[in-house]
């Protein structure tokens, strides 16, 4: 499978020309604020903000968006297509200035599902073509704290992507909790859509069982990577393009782990017979 994780960061006019295919919509993917301070570069924020098709806010994601902007004049510029969540942490001006401004404000009370899958239920409903997983996830009377919900019973054969993935910024760094959990929201994705978690330091996708050939913007992301075990038992992968490349090297939390690794190239190539979180490192200075 071939991977870009920092694309939707890259320059506006390189992702359509690069990376958008308005026949198959590929490429397209939702941008979802989570309820974290935005600490990437403006320009970076700018380039996924524009780079999206759609633009949701997971309940107080909102606030962040709002914080982010100085004046009215600017978030006007700025309106997301949806907010979504149990309202719990969404404040009370933010919301007011957003249904002025005819932004759609919805509260979904639901204890067993976070904000953040409250938001992914809205990227199933904008996609025209839902998939089995996702189907069955919709039809499903909880959520996702879940694994009942989880979609390891579809084989790698049915999996089928559809067409809008999703960006989710500000997922980790900060709760403990929370960052787990997002890293939990990409499991439960995977069969469905791609999904990357940025935030302001770092990158992180999940790679399935298989060889991956991921291309890194050097500009954007490096030097360090990590390639993480999390949900896997023993795990065998062998790497190229790292500067500490391993070959069938066995990994485990417990054993032996590949993190403060760098990127020896922009080509990077993994194996692995299990799951594996594969993380980047945002530019300090981009
Ligand atoms: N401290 C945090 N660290 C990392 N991610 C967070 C944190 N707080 C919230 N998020 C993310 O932002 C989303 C929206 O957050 P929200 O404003 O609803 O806060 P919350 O009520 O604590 O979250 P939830 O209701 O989903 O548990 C969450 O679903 C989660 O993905
Ligand atoms: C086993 C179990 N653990 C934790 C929660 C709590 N929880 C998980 S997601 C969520 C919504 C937050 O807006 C809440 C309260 C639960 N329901 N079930």
């Amino acid at each position: 499978m071939n991977w870009q994780p920092s694309k939707c960061l890259e320059d506006p006019d390189v992702y359509q020309r690069r990376h958008i295919s308005e026949e198959t919509g590929e490429g397209k993917f939702v941008l979802i604020i989570l309820n974290q301070p935005i600490l990437i570069t403006r320009r970076l924020f700018d380039n996924a903000w524009r780079n999206a098709t759609y633009r949701f806010c997971a309940d107080g994601g909102a606030n962040r968006l709002y914080d982010l902007l100085e004046t009215d004049a600017e978030r006007k510029k700025y309106l997301p297509d949806y907010i979504r969540g149990d309202l719990d942490s969404l404040q009370d001006n933010v919301k007011a200035y957003y249904v002025s401004q005819g932004v759609p404000v919805e509260r979904v009370d639901n204890e067993d599902s976070t904000d953040f899958m409250k938001c992914i239920h809205l990227v199933r409903e904008r996609d025209s073509t839902p998939t089995k997983a996702a189907a069955a996830f919709s039809s499903a009377a909880g959520d996702v704290t879940s694994a009942t919900t989880g979609s390891s019973h579809y084989s790698q054969e049915e999996r089928q992507i559809n067409n809008l993935a999703v960006v989710a910024l500000g997922g980790t760094g900060g709760r403990f909790d929370q960052t787990m959990s997002s890293i939990h929201h990409l499991y439960l994705l995977y069969h469905e859509r791609h999904a990357t978690l940025v935030s302001d330091e770092s990158i992180v996708v999940l790679l399935g069982p298989g060889t991956h050939e991921i291309t890194c913007n050097l500009e954007i992301e490096g030097p360090t990577c990590g390639i993480i075990p999390i949900a896997s038992p023993e795990t065998v992968i062998t790497t190229s393009g790292l500067k500490w490349d391993v070959e069938n090297w066995k990994t485990a939390f417990g054993t032996q782990l590949s993190t403060s690794n760098v990127l020896a190239s922009s080509k990077v190539t993994i194996q692995t017979n299990a799951p594996v979180v594969w993380t980047t490192e945002i530019k300090s200075n981009k």
